[in-house]
């Protein structure tokens, strides 16, 4: 009797200063980082720092120049050995969506699945089709669902042999924007129903919101920060991560107390210490929600733009020391280009960085 392989699942992977680069030059340095049981972590950087390297590397397709990879305490990658990838029970969907054409949608599922004996593995790409939402595609070909769905199939057939870890390299790029943003959410969910452990690669932070519990951001090769989505958007660690995420303003300031800067919109309170010494030049972060139009306020700006966005308008004012920044409107306060308007601050936390 063929027996059902053991279903493992990940307790944890760690990297640890792992820097991996081809022909003898470092493209990623030192990245360290944990992924723990049932969590999804997202790889986010600009094009080209090195997002699809370390995942290469964790999936077994690139050497160590320098540190290890752990996987529930094994070592799968040192800069002298390295697991075989077939043997590191890793799943992985790409971009390019690459269904086997010539396979039906229940063979494609089921490719992974081999070793399982026939009846479990029917029973097994039943399951998968119901879960992905295509149960009655069993017998269609790849040729014959739209992208998103072939996308869905592309998933099922990943996690059919219940890898412990599934690795995705910007699995939605191919996709328009309204079908991305219902896929995001379902796949979370699918991977969230399987207690999988899943790492994905993306430049587009929208992404990154909607399905990471941890995300890496990187830049040349560096990862600035880990953190829940919430941490790194409101509180970003370097000014890289600070202006990579979100929309925002460096407005120049200088600290005037404990949790206090000076700026040309008077002075801003922050409800937390900032640690900087008085008399510091700063550069302190505005949201575009951090200044609101208030036409008590002493201090004003003139509108060079405006955006229109339904419930609000978002303007883009010039202060007096001619610093452009964002200003928040409700859509009643329609206000036209070179008009004065009054500006007020509301910040919890003061984000800041040394003035370059
Ligand atoms: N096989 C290779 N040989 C040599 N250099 C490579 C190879 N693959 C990638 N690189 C280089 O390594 C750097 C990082 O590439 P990588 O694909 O990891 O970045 P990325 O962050 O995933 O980018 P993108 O989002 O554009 O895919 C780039 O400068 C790239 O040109």
């Amino acid at each position: 009797m063929t027996l059902l392989p053991p279903h493992e699942v990940l307790k944890v992977m760690t990297l640890t200063n792992v820097s991996v680069g081809y022909s003898g030059s470092v493209v990623v340095e030192n990245a360290s980082f944990q992924l723990s049981e049932g969590q999804i972590g997202c790889l986010l950087g600009p094009s080209g720092c090195g997002k699809s390297t370390l995942l290469r590397a964790i999936a077994g397709f690139e050497i160590l120049m320098s540190g290890d990879i752990k996987m529930d305490g094994k070592v799968i990658s040192t800069p002298s050995y390295g697991m075989n990838p077939e043997h590191r029970k890793i799943g992985m969907v790409f971009q390019d969506i690459a269904l086997f054409p010539h396979l039906t949608i229940a063979q494609n599922i089921a490719f992974g699945l081999s070793a399982w004996p026939k009846e479990s593995a029917e029973e097994r790409v039943a399951y998968l089709l119901e879960l992905v939402g295509l149960s009655g595609f069993q017998m269609r070909y790849p040729h014959s669902l739209s992208g998103g769905q072939q996308q869905r199939i592309a998933l099922a057939r990943a996690i059919a042999p219940k890898p412990k870890l599934l690795l995705m390299d910007e699995p939605f790029s191919g996709l328009d924007a309204k079908l991305r943003e219902e896929l995001v959410p379902d796949i979370r969910k699918i991977l969230q129903h399987e207690k999988m452990s899943a790492l994905l690669v993306t430049h587009d932070q929208m992404e990154a919101f909607s399905m990471a519990d941890q995300v890496f951001v990187m830049d040349a090769g560096v990862i600035h920060q880990t953190g829940s989505p919430y941490q790194i958007y409101h509180e970003p660690e370097t000014r890289f991560v600070a202006s990579f995420i979100g929309h925002g303003d460096f407005l120049p300031a200088t600290v005037c107390g404990a949790n206090c800067v000076h700026s040309a919109l008077g002075n801003i309170h922050g409800d937390l210490d900032h640690g900087f010494a008085d008399d510091t030049k700063v550069d302190l972060l505005i949201r575009p929600d951090d200044i609101l139009h208030d036409d008590d306020s002493e201090f004003v700006g003139v509108i060079v733009s405006k955006l229109f966005r339904g419930s609000h308008f978002l303007y883009r004012v010039k202060l007096s020391s001619g610093k452009v920044v964002y200003c928040f409107a409700s859509s009643h306060h329609d206000h036209a280009v070179g008009q004065e308007i009054g500006l007020s601050v509301h910040l919890d936390h003061l984000v800041m960085f040394p003035r370059e």
